[in-house]
């Protein structure tokens, strides 16, 4: 296709999902099972003849509230799942139709806020892998922001600096990947056969293992030695550095790209790198991780002001070095790039174990409803691993502009020195640049959510703007999962609380996005943000009807009952559905067993504490927090654990408390049960009132399997406290005596 014609062929193509005809009638099927149970559910309401049990009645009316419920949310789901669509790029065309010169910059942000829970070794590898980008390095920007102001992550940076110089050229020649060089060298130890890389192979894996070393010594000792901090005059600012919570601004700009010296050791430019900490000061919040970002985005356009701009979190390095091209193919599209603003990579790990014992791959999420929300013009924003363009992060609303010329001029022609430019970022970085302006409201990423970046997103599509979801085979980057459950669920609690904030708000998508985004894409939204809610709903469903059994309390059909067949229709009907997805997208078995557990962990726990702490912050009680999810785990047998999916517990929280109260109240619930089948042995099982209820609870204890494990049936540090236990047998067992007396 020559330069110049109108009519080119399309940059990306997007394909819709197959196989939607099956789902669709699994769902109409449903959907006729939910009706009947509803009907069912009012017509066979308890009368209030029926005193001698008073409560049935309102555990009938309780039962019917949670499957009213519960189809709530599977109608959501089905909206989302409606019809899902896959997008492909075609880089060959993109380099065929522009010049090298024509790209844009790209500015490069990542976040970390914590040298102990994230450790600057980590971080660097992030760095490192965005740094060698297949892309002109000219134009790449990386600026690493450090909430935690630590002079060893500032050092871990001045050592990438010097590094760079080898590995980017390494990674040219040899066309590595991943080029996060922990990776690379973890993933190819035995496999260079090719004798011409071998000796440099050698050589560049013994200067990266120096310098980790290097880096490794410095955070096990907690401070910079003198020597080293002889290096670089930078560390000096960290004199006036009081806490981590009250200093001023730094900002370094550690590779100055317009310094035609900074080049690496064949003579290439490298890409700018920078280091800031922003001011924080007990007078003003600090925002988080939107914050951070806020202080990037000026700090940025003062130094290279890239027209895009990925984020990605510190622990989330980039896996495939063609990214940067395969997004461009988006943006640079002639017939729909204007629309969109941001370009969402799937998050995909580096640390899951084998069968994903925490279910942190959201493996349905990525690869049936993001793609689902896609279809709807509007995935979410969820993090790490976005590209967004930077007018659009800084409030503009969309209009059909221009913005390809514009690109080609973007470029600042700065004159200022290094230094004098770290002085002019100063200002923009410190605390008071953003007092009575719109940053944090109108401009850049909002504050006051839990979930900046889900707010974000919307709070941009709400503007006009389009969002594209992005999972290529080769995953674009890779991240670190919780190794624990109890951060892993208080990651979930994060979340549901953030987005369930957000549901609350006035910008709640069904207000918010009125006439502004599509009704479907409204709903889609709503589904996770009625994760914390879900609670009550579920806890009812893991609770009541145990404790009616106990009771004697009949809450469905017998087994021979036709109505009974929409109950056992949609319980397996489902289970078995969700299985088929797992399998077709690659999981096993065992991973979607975990994942129902992760369910029933997170809506007992996770989502309950989300749910009481919004109503308080509603009230007034508490403000918003952020915990950081630790990435490393410091004690080696808790990593033995994770890899032999032996769930770790391991502390009190009263998470646990709940987990194992529920699972012995069922446990006991279902014993007693059994007792009285095997005793009254004139009645048949399909004939007995309580079969229903029976498998329900029966299922709920064999889920919970591994916390009575974790309780009675493992020595190491990894179980469940005694306390826990002795806990919550003692609840279990007041629960019981209270329904029994
Ligand atoms: O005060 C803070 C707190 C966090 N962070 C950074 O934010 C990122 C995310 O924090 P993490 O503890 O890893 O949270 P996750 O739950 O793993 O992160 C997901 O969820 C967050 C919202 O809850 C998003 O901000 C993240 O991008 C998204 O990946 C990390 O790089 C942190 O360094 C800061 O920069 N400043
Ligand atoms: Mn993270």
């Amino acid at each position: 296709m020559a330069k110049g014609d109108d009519h080119y062929p399309p940059l990306f193509e997007t394909k819709p999902a197959k196989g939607i005809v099956p789902f669709r009638l699994f769902s109409a099927s449903i959907f006729i099972s939910i009706c009947f149970i509803m009907v069912y559910r009012v017509n066979q309401m308890p009368a209030k003849e029926e005193a001698a049990l008073l409560g049935r009645k309102w555990a009938w009316i309780g039962m019917l509230l949670a499957e009213l419920w519960f189809s709530l949310c599977w109608i959501l789901n089905v909206v989302v799942k409606w019809k899902p669509v896959y997008r492909y790029t075609y880089k060959d065309r993109l380099s065929q139709r522009y010049d090298e010169e024509v790209l844009p910059g790209i500015d490069i942000f990542v976040c970390t806020a914590d040298a102990m829970v994230e450790p600057p070794s980590m971080v660097i590898n992030t760095v490192l892998s965005v740094m060698a980008y297949d892309y002109p390095p000219e134009k790449l920007s990386i600026y690493l922001s450090d909430d935690g102001c630590s002079d060893l992550t500032f050092y871990a940076l001045l050592e990438v600096s010097r590094f760079a110089e080898q590995w980017l050229p390494f990674c040219r020649k040899f066309k590595v990947e991943p080029r996060s060089p922990e990776a690379y060298f973890q993933r190819a130890s035995d496999q260079v056969e090719d004798s011409a890389m071998a000796s440099e192979w050698t050589s560049i894996k013994k200067l990266y293992e120096d310098m980790k070393a290097r880096i490794e010594t410095t955070t096990k000792l907690g401070r910079i030695p003198e020597e080293i901090g002889k290096q670089h005059e930078g560390f000096r600012k960290w004199d006036f550095v009081s806490s981590r919570q009250d200093h001023q601004t730094i900002v370094q700009i550690l590779i100055d790209g317009r310094d035609s010296k900074s080049v690496d050791i064949e003579g290439q430019p490298l890409p700018t790198l920078v280091y800031l900490a922003r001011e924080k000061s007990p007078k003003y919040h600090h925002n988080f991780k939107a914050g951070a970002m806020n202080a990037l985005l000026r700090v940025s356009s003062r130094i290279s002001n890239g027209p895009i701009i990925l984020n990605v979190d510190c622990d989330m390095y980039s896996n495939n070095s063609e990214s940067v091209r395969d997004v461009l193919c988006f943006f640079l599209d002639e017939e729909k790039g204007h629309e969109i603003a941001f370009v969402q990579f799937a998050q995909a790990f580096d640390n899951l174990t084998k069968n994903d014992v925490y279910s942190s791959s959201s493996r349905l999420i990525c690869e049936v409803e993001l793609p689902g929300l896609d279809s709807y013009g509007g995935p979410c924003y969820i993090g790490s691993g976005c590209f967004h363009r930077r007018e659009c992060l800084c409030g503009k609303k969309y209009s059909k502009s221009i913005y390809k010329e514009e690109w080609k001029h973007s470029r600042l022609k700065m004159e200022e020195s290094a230094s004098v430019l770290e002085e002019l970022c100063r200002v923009l970085a410190n605390c008071s640049y953003e007092d009575n302006t719109q940053w944090g409201k109108e401009m850049g990423l909002k504050y006051g959510c839990p979930v900046e970046d889900i707010i974000t997103g919307l709070a941009i599509q709400c503007r006009g703007w389009k969002s594209i979801y992005y999972n290529p085979e080769r995953k674009g980057f890779l991240g670190v999962a919780p190794p624990m459950l109890l951060q892993s669920l208080v990651q979930h609690k994060r979340w549901s609380e953030g987005d369930f904030q957000i549901l609350l708000s006035k910008h709640c998508p069904l207000l918010y996005g009125y006439k502004k985004i599509p009704l479907p894409l409204q709903l889609s939204y709503c589904q996770y943000m009625l994760w914390a809610p879900s609670c009550l709903a579920s806890l009812y469903y893991f609770v009541v009807p145990s404790l009616c059994l106990l009771k004697g309390i009949a809450l469905f059909p017998e087994m021979l009952n036709p109505w009974v067949i929409p109950f056992v229709y949609i319980f397996f009907g489902n289970r078995l559905y969700s299985l088929g997805e797992y399998l077709c997208y690659g999981g096993t078995f065992l991973e979607w067993l975990n994942d129902q557990r992760m369910r029933i962990f997170r809506r007992s726990t996770s989502y309950l504490f989300a749910f009481f702490d919004n109503i308080l912050k509603l009230l007034r009680i508490t403000k918003s927090s952020f915990i950081i999810t630790a990435k490393v785990v410091d004690d080696e047998n808790v990593s033995i654990r994770y890899e032999q999916e032996l769930i770790e517990f391991g502390a009190t929280s009263p998470m646990f408390t709940i987990l194992a109260t529920l699972a012995l109240l069922n446990a006991f619930v279902f014993a007693v049960g059994l007792k009285r089948l095997v005793m009254d042995d004139h009645q048949t099982f399909a004939a007995n009132p309580f079969a229903l209820q029976m498998i329900l609870c029966g299922l709920l204890v064999f889920i919970n399997l591994p916390v009575f494990r974790g309780m009675f049936f493992r020595m190491d540090k990894g179980r469940i406290p005694t306390s826990t236990t002795f806990q919550s047998i003692t609840l279990a067992l007041v629960a019981c005596s209270i329904i029994l007396y």
